[in-house]
């Protein structure tokens, strides 16, 4: 949960695009502050019409890639799990950030932000609580809401969870997910079935994540309840590799650990098999994972200019976690995380597999049975029993144990063996001690996981912000959204020129046409044209066509289509229209070769 003073700003830093971008996502029906008639609740935002469709498509899109394009399986688990589950994820014990309260006016605040955005900390969030005391006394840091002294203020953990009852009563305590890779974890031991115990494979989870922040910010940025889409990958550490080779030539720029201790530290632009070589990304698959993300986030119009991997420094790094990097965008100057790719060994399996009991192995085949030499004991009981009375089954398991580990121990006339904290002797031959041939298929493994983990409402945030353009057209001030048309949320406005039979009627049939192409559309028959085509250039429609009076005169109907960026038009024929915008729509042809 880092949130470094070089990746993220203050409330009140000036932010013109943002706080422009966010009065129109409010105007235009993207997103908005949830519950606004009851004053609105803090870190809950609605997406509405247009950000709702923005963000489906840009989870279709995710879906595409990540989960059809490399044959992985996709699930939907519970928002909703019980306790076990974060006792043994570790998330209800050490799930916390550091929370501070106000004696004064009551706001809390995050105690490593308020460090960080106000000394020269940038990782607050790795030292002990009694040192961000410290800091904060030292530096006579105050409240941000009201300016009073926090000089004497204890610094608590404070478990981001939100916390509820399965059922009547409280015997049955239950969490709304933190993150969305739990439900996959949990289902390991049935997953591995479908994927008919065959390792590598892959399974994605697009849906909601809950996290009790203390001070959500920045709009969609920091909210309680968000959107992520995961991919949790299990492999073979020992025989998997991944395909680097299609990958190996991405562009990327990178910002290693090592360049951000520094001094004078600064990105490297390379490639993915370049920083594989060069040993910058110390992670085949996190490589391998990096590189698809790239396109991909290029595809759906993050701004390649303002796109970074940034690796974790170690005290950011979750302590099982051997390589992570993070994918970030530049807004308005600062760095936010958008995603975490992340090795995570065989931590989070081996957690479910003590906590529940269950099985979370995949058992391996070898290529040829193989023949294993085996110590065994099968101890005289009628011995055991009168020597040891009720101790003889644990006397058992000494030996079970002593034989798989030193057979040594065995080779001489007694064998000796400790139970609570005593030194015991027993004759060799009472313990049917034997050393045995046995065929071995295979062995049972623990994979271990790759997880690529993206944040879509950080995404959906930065797509708007890269796409925020103004402009001026004819003499008049113009913002419009430069949105890829994958993601935008319309992709053709359909107007009459005036109110008029004649021309609502082919508006009508060509909206039929383009629905009928799967085309999404818009029609719009009231105001002027021209604040028409603003409405659209503002929402990022691509394409606009309009129906006039040439349209119904001409011998062949014709419509006249602008492109919203450079608002360039044309005239093209009815017949054929929607076979033509879907070919651009494709990207299987230009607007300019018209
Ligand atoms: N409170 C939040 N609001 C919106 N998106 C979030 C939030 N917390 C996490 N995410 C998204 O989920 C992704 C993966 O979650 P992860 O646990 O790695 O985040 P994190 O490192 O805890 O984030 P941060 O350091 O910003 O709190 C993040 O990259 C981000 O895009």
């Amino acid at each position: 949960m880092s949130e470094h003073q070089h990746t993220e700003p203050t409330d009140d830093a000036a932010e013109p695009t943002s706080e422009k971008l966010v009065e129109l996502a409010k105007r235009r029906g993207y997103f908005f502050q949830s519950s606004g008639a009851y004053g609105g609740v803090g870190g809950f935002y609605t997406f509405g019409p247009q950000g709702a469709s923005l963000k489906g498509n840009v989870e279709d899109a995710w879906r595409d890639r990540f989960a059809v394009a490399e044959g992985n399986m996709e699930i939907d688990a519970p928002t909703i799990m019980p306790e076990p589950v974060f006792e043994a994820s570790g998330h209800l014990d050490g799930f916390d950030d550091m929370l501070i309260e106000c004696p004064e006016c009551e706001t809390s605040s995050r105690a490593d932000h308020l460090v960080e955005d106000n000394t020269e900390y940038e990782d607050a969030e790795s030292l002990p609580i009694p040192e961000v005391e410290e800091v904060i006394a030292e530096h006579e840091l105050v409240c941000p809401e009201c300016g009073s002294g926090l000089a004497d203020v204890a610094v608590e953990n404070f478990n981001l969870m939100f916390a509820t009852n399965i059922g009547p009563g409280d015997s049955d305590p239950g969490y709304l997910r933190p993150e969305t890779a739990q439900g996959i974890f949990v289902e390991f031991p049935r997953l591995k079935e479908y994927a008919r115990n065959q390792l590598p494979f892959g399974v994605t989870q697009i849906g909601r994540a809950y996290r009790n922040e203390i001070s959500p910010r920045r709009s969609i940025i920091r909210t309680r309840e968000f959107t992520q889409a995961e991919l949790e990958f299990f492999v073979d550490p020992e025989e998997d590799e991944p395909d680097l080779e299609a990958v190996a030539d991405v562009a990327v720029t990178l910002y290693p650990a090592s360049e951000q201790n520094a001094e004078d530290g600064d990105e490297i632009r390379t490639t993915i098999g370049d920083a594989v070589e060069e040993g910058i990304i110390g992670d085949e698959w996190v490589a391998y994972f990096l590189g698809v993300a790239k396109p991909w986030y290029d595809a759906v119009g993050v701004d390649m200019d303002r796109f970074r991997f940034r690796q974790h420094l170690s005290g950011e790094r979750a302590h099982y976690a051997a390589d992570c990097w993070d994918a970030e965008s530049e807004i308005d100057g600062n760095w936010i995380e958008m995603a975490g790719f992340a090795y995570r060994g065989d931590y989070d399996l081996s957690k479910h597999a003590e906590h529940s009991g269950d099985r979370f192995t995949v058992f391996k085949q070898y290529d040829e049975p193989k023949t294993v030499e085996r110590a065994t004991v099968d101890p005289d009981m009628s011995y055991l029993g009168p020597e040891f009375g009720g101790d003889a089954q644990a006397v058992v398991e000494k030996l079970e144990t002593l034989a798989g580990r030193n057979r040594a121990a065995f080779e001489g006339e007694s064998v000796e063996i400790e139970l609570e904290g005593e030194s015991h002797e027993l004759p060799v031959e009472k313990t049917g001690f034997a050393v045995e041939e046995q065929t071995e298929a295979g062995e049972h493994i623990v994979p271990h996981v790759v997880e690529p983990s993206f944040g879509v409402d950080r995404l959906v945030y930065t797509v708007l912000h890269h796409a925020y353009r103004e402009d001026e057209v004819d003499g008049e001030e113009r913002t419009y959204l430069e949105l890829e048309p994958e993601v935008a949320p319309t992709f053709v406005g359909v107007f009459p020129l005036q109110s008029d039979d004649e021309l609502e009627a082919v508006a009508d049939d060509v909206v039929d046409d383009l629905r009928e192409a799967g085309l999404s559309i818009a029609y719009d028959d009231s105001g002027n044209i021209g604040r028409r085509y603003r409405r659209q250039d503002e929402v990022g429609t691509p394409f606009c066509v309009t129906i006039d009076y040439e349209t119904v005169e001409d011998e062949e109907t014709t419509v006249t289509v602008r492109e919203r960026d450079t608002t360039d038009q044309t005239r093209l024929p009815v017949d054929g229209l929607a076979e033509t915008l879907s070919a651009i729509r494709e990207g299987d042809l230009e607007f300019e070769e018209l």
